[in-house]
């Protein structure tokens, strides 16, 4: 099948972000759309700034109607931002009959509805999950995983820069203004970083989320805004020493009335999962009637997260301009004929951490036997705990945390370990992941 072309506008953090993705992952994109995803044109202000990523094989056009423009051009993917020239080159773009992915939540909260309207006149489609939560699929989750319920409410970290700057106040004493370059530095800001510390890019997104949660229209300007500007370090330190940390929450509630739609600082109790989302990561709660509290959770921003949402879009368009209209989404997610006999592990062939309880006599050199035994495998121990017997017993626990080693190596390495006379019981093996 002949490759879908593309064309990016803006190649900055998350132009460049997606054309690694695009490269990194092409076969294994391809076997989930149908056909080879190809960026043939980007176009950047500065063609002579430096990019993240390599653009050989593209073109580069300072102008972004060259690309909107191009006849051979199927996606356009715009990743400029702002809702001035942005919202010309999409309206064009879907006026010249192609589709749109976009990672602009300005641009959706303030313009969607005409987008929209425009998208279903020229019957193509307009793709956002990149503008909202980064790299969490948040939109596909709420418009179509839970389809099935009244959504209630919802309420997230929905700002990378905001709660990358409150866990570096908090974690370590920064001051708000260091920690916002920083942030810009690693490309989480908006190229108007009042939009994040102000909290209009947290209302962005909360409006796109609350008009796809509960079928209202898109109305940023009725959401109240408050941004973390005026929260201090002595703020953080009381919310803390009460038991609760401060996060930038964008909250869309339903009730009786009508709807809440609000953005500002707030205190989360310390037991609640999403007090301890932090640095750049986002997080989202959504409850439903029927699945009641879903909770989606991971980065925010950055380059490759955010592309990871583009992408995921890129493929959903693909998939319709070649997939059977009945079978847009193939059952496993991949092309019936692109399913690969990657094979499946034993257990014994898993690498992962153990924590050993032995049950070992009390004297001199056991500890010694364990360890060499261990050594002998290559089983390196991470943590040690020996309790003194009890009175009258002469066998004790000895509890031991490894370090990741090839399970096989550990079986045979218990199998001598049990083999030992000073170790009296089979030994209690339990596997450790970090899941970081
Ligand atoms: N950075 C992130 O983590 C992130 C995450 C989610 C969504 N977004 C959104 O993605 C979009 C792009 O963000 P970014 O971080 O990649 O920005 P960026 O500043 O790194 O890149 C913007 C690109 O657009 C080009 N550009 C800017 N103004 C232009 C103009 N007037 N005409 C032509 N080209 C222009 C720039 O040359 C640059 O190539 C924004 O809408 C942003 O809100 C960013
Ligand atoms: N500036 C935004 C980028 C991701 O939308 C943030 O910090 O969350
Ligand atoms: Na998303």
């Amino acid at each position: 099948m002949t490759p879908v072309k593309i064309g990016l506008l803006g190649l900055g953090t998350v132009g460049g972000g997606t054309v690694n993705v695009l490269r990194r992952n092409a076969e294994e994109i391809c076997r989930r759309a149908g056909r080879e995803i190809i960026v043939s044109k980007a176009s950047a202000r500065d063609l002579s700034r430096a990019r993240i990523c390599d653009t050989s094989g593209i073109e580069l056009v300072q102008d972004p109607f060259d690309i909107v423009n191009d006849p051979e051009i199927q996606i356009v993917v715009e990743l400029i931002g702002g809702d001035g020239i942005a919202r010309e080159l999409v309206l064009q773009a879907l006026e010249n009959g192609k589709h749109v992915v976009t990672a602009n939540k300005a641009l959706i909260a303030l313009h969607g509805n005409s987008i929209f309207a425009k998208a279903s006149e020229k019957g193509v489609m307009v793709a956002f999950e990149p503008a909202v939560a980064g790299g969490i699929p948040i939109i596909k989750a709420v418009r179509e995983g839970l389809a099935g319920n009244r959504i209630e409410w919802l309420a997230g970290i929905i700002n990378g820069t905001c709660n990358y700057i409150l866990t570096e106040m908090l974690d370590k004493r920064r001051d708000f203004h260091d920690v916002l370059q920083e942030a810009q530095t690693l490309g989480y800001a908006e190229s108007d970083p009042t939009f994040d510390v102000e909290g209009i890019d947290a209302a962005h997104k909360l409006t796109i989320l609350a008009s796809i949660a509960f079928g209202i229209p898109l109305q940023f300007d009725k959401v109240y805004i408050e941004g973390i500007a005026r929260i201090t370090r002595i703020d953080v330190a009381y919310a803390e020493e009460l038991g609760y940390r401060i996060k930038l929450l964008g909250i869309a509630r339903r009730t009786k009335e009508g709807v809440e739609l609000r953005v500002h600082p707030t205190l989360i109790p310390h037991r609640r999962l999403i007090a301890n989302v932090d640095g750049v990561m986002n997080a989202v709660v959504v409850k439903g009637d029927a699945a009641g509290p879903t909770l989606y959770y991971g980065a925010g921003a950055g380059a490759e997260p955010t592309a990871s949402s583009v992408v995921a879009d890129l493929v959903d368009v693909v998939r319709t301009l070649t997939g059977d209209p009945e079978n847009r989404v193939p059952h496993l997610a991949f092309q019936p004929g692109a399913i690969s006999a990657i094979p499946i592990l034993p257990i014994d062939a898993v690498h992962t951490a153990y924590y050993l309880r032995l049950s070992a006599e009390d004297r001199p050199g056991v500890l010694a036997d364990v360890t060499r035994i261990l050594a002998g495998h290559n089983i390196s121990i991470e943590a040690i705990i020996q309790k003194e017997a009890l009175t009258e017993e002469t066998f004790v626990p000895v509890i031991l945390l490894t370090q990741q080693v090839l399970e096989r190596e550990l079986n045979a390495a218990i199998r001598e370990i049990e083999a030992l006379d000073c170790i009296n019981r089979p030994v209690k093996r339990i596997r450790v992941e970090t899941l970081g």
